[in-house]
C-alpha cells in the first residue's frame, strides 16, 4: 500500500472522522480548521464532538505520528497529494445548500497550489461535503479563480466528488466497514489513486481489532461527478421517504388497531423492503436529513420541477412531531401549568448533535402552550437547554420525571430505554402519561408500572 499525505478540511463530524481513519489504515494526515480554538483542542487530544470510538482513533493517530491538527490551509494544500473538503453545508434561508464555506475552501487551495508553483503530480481536490450537482465544476471554477487572484491561473489539480454515508453514532464503524465508497470524477487517472488510497478499505485489509468478522470487498462505485453528488441526495431522500412511509402506515395503523412495529417486521423481511428504517415515531431529524431533503426539493424547483414525493415525505415528518403535542393534549386536556419531561434531546443516541433534533421543537411548542418542560439527556442537556432556554436541563431521567404529569421518550438513548416504569410512575404525578415518542419501551410493562402509556402506531 502506498503512503500519501492527505489534508482533510474540517474538522466536524464528518473530517475529524475520515482523517482518524485514513490515518489508521496508514495514511499521513493533517485536519484542517478554521476554528483555531477546536484546532489548539485537537492538537491536545480533546474532542469537539461526542463520537463513539473517536477520541480513541484520534489519540492513536497522534501518537504515530500520523494525524496532526493545523489551521493552516495553504500550507497543508500546498504539501498534500489529496485534499477533502469536509466543511459543513448547511440550508440557506430558501432551503438549498449554504456553499460559502466550500467556496471559501476552494478559492484558498487555488491561491495555495498558484503560490507553490509546479508539483509533480496534480493535486487530487476530493467532495466530501453534501453538495447541490454541479458543484464538482463550481470547486474546480473557484480554484481556478483563487489561483489566478494569486497571479498564476495555469494550476494543476482534478476535482472528485466523493460523497460521504456515515452515521453519527456509528460514524468511525461506518468509515471503515462501508456498504459502499463512491467516486465521481472526469479523469479516470484521479480515480485510480482515490482507489488506491481507499485500498485497505476496499479490500478490508487493515488489522481487523475492531470487527473481527469476516469481510467482502467494499463495492467502488465510479461514475460522473453529477451522478455521484446526485446519488448523495438520493440515498438521504430515499431512507427519509421510508421513515415518512412507515410513519403514514403507523397513523393508519393506530387508526384500525393493527401494531406498526409488527407491520413493519412483517414487511420488512420482503428482500425488496427490508427491515431497516422502518421506525415509527417522532420522525427523522438531525443534520443531514432534513437539510439534505429540503436542498434536493429546491434543485427540482429550480428546475421548474415539483418534487411531489419528497414534499409530502416532509409533511408526513413535521405532521409526527405535532403529534407528540396532541397526545398529550388528548390525556392531559390543558398542558397550562403541567410538567412534561423530555427523555432524550440529541436528534439520536450516541451523539452529541442538537442540529434539526425534534426535542427542540417539541419543547418550544409546549412552552407556548404553558407547560413546564424539563429535559434529560446523557451528553446533551446543557447545551439543549443554552438553545432552548424554556428547556431546564436535567441530568438523571428520574430528576427529570419527579414531579412530572407526563413525560416524552424524545430519543432512544439506552439509558431512557432501561427506564424502570414502576421507578418513574412513583416519582410522576397523574395522569403519570408517558408518550413513547421511538415506540422503544415494552408498553406492558410500562402499564404494569402505573403508566399510560401512549406509542406511535400501537396500542
Ligand atoms: N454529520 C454527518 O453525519 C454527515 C454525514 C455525511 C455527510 N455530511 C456532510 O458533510 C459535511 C460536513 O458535515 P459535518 O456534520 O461534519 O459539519 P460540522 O459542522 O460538524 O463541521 C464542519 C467543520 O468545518 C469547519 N469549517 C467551515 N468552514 C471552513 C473553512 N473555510 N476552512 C476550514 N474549516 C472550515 C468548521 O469550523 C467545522 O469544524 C456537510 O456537507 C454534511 O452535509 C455530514
Ligand atoms: O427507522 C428509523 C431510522 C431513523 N429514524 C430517524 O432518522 C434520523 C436520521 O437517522 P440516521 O440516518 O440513523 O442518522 P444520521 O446520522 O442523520 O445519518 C443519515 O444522514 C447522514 C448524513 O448525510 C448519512 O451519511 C447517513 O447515511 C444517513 O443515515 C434520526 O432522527 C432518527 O431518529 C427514524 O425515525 N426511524
Amino acid at each position: 500500500m502506498r503512503e500519501f499525505d492527505v489534508a482533510v478540511v474540517g474538522s466536524g463530524y464528518v473530517g475529524l472522522v475520515t482523517g482518524a481513519c485514513l490515518a489508521y489504515i496508514g495514511h499521513r494526515v493533517t485536519c484542517v480548521d478554521k476554528n483555531e480554538r477546536r484546532v489548539a483542542d485537537l492538537q491536545r487530544g480533546k474532542m469537539p464532538i461526542y463520537e463513539p470510538g473517536l477520541e480513541e482513533m484520534v489519540a492513536r493517530g497522534r501518537s504515530a505520528g500520523q494525524l496532526r491538527f493545523t489551521a493552516d490551509l495553504p500550507g497543508c494544500a500546498r504539501e498534500a497529494e489529496v485534499v477533502f473538503i469536509a466543511v459543513d453545508t448547511p440550508p440557506g434561508e430558501d432551503g438549498s445548500a449554504d456553499l460559502s464555506n466550500v467556496a471559501a475552501v476552494a478559492r484558498s487551495i487555488g491561491r495555495a497550489l498558484s503560490e507553490a508553483g509546479e508539483r509533480e503530480r496534480p493535486l487530487i481536490v476530493v467532495n466530501k461535503s453534501t453538495v447541490p450537482v454541479g458543484s464538482g465544476d463550481y470547486v474546480s471554477m473557484l480554484v481556478r479563480e483563487g489561483a489566478e487572484e494569486a497571479g498564476n491561473g495555469s494550476v494543476d489539480f482534478r476535482v472528485v466528488s466523493n460523497p460521504e454515508f456515515l452515521r453519527e453514532g456509528s460514524a468511525v464503524y461506518d468509515s471503515l466497514f462501508p456498504d459502499r465508497i463512491v467516486l465521481g470524477a472526469e479523469s479516470r487517472e484521479a480515480l485510480d489513486t482515490m482507489r488506491e488510497l481507499y485500498e485497505p478499505i476496499i479490500e478490508q485489509s487493515f488489522p481487523a481489532e475492531m470487527d473481527p468478522r469476516p469481510k467482502a470487498a467494499v463495492p467502488f462505485v465510479t461514475t460522473d461527478l453529477a451522478s455521484a453528488e446526485m446519488i448523495k441526495y438520493a440515498a438521504n431522500a430515499f431512507l427519509a421517504t421510508k421513515i415518512s412511509f412507515i410513519n403514514e402506515i403507523a397513523n393508519i395503523c393506530e387508526l384500525v388497531g393493527a401494531d406498526v412495529s409488527s407491520v413493519a417486521y412483517g414487511i420488512g423481511l420482503d428482500g425488496r423492503i427490508g427491515p431497516r428504517f422502518l421506525s415509527a415515531g417522532i420522525g427523522w431529524g438531525g443534520s443531514c436529513f432534513p437539510k439534505d431533503v429540503s436542498a434536493l426539493r429546491s434543485i427540482a424547483r429550480e428546475y421548474d420541477y415539483e418534487p411531489l414525493l419528497l414534499d409530502a415525505a416532509v409533511c408526513v415528518n413535521e405532521r409526527q412531531r405535532k403529534q407528540v403535542i396532541s397526545k398529550l393534549q388528548r390525556e392531559l386536556h390543558t398542558l397550562k401549568g403541567k410538567r412534561v419531561a423530555l427523555l432524550g434531546l440529541t436528534f439520536k443516541p450516541n451523539t452529541d448533535d442538537l442540529r434539526e433534533a425534534p426535542s427542540l421543537e417539541i419543547a418550544r411548542t409546549l412552552s407556548s402552550l404553558g407547560a413546564r418542560v424539563v429535559g434529560y439527556d446523557p451528553v446533551a442537556a446543557k447545551e439543549a437547554a443554552r438553545l432552548q432556554p424554556e428547556l431546564k436541563a436535567a441530568f438523571d431521567p428520574y430528576e427529570a420525571l419527579r414531579g412530572a404529569h407526563a413525560a416524552v421518550v424524545v430519543t432512544e438513548w439506552e439509558e431512557v430505554r432501561s427506564l424502570d416504569p414502576a421507578r418513574a410512575a412513583s416519582l410522576m404525578e397523574e395522569p403519570r402519561v408517558l408518550v413513547d415518542g421511538r415506540n422503544a419501551l415494552d408498553p406492558e410493562r410500562c402499564r404494569r408500572g402505573g403508566l399510560l402509556y401512549r406509542g406511535f402506531g400501537r396500542a
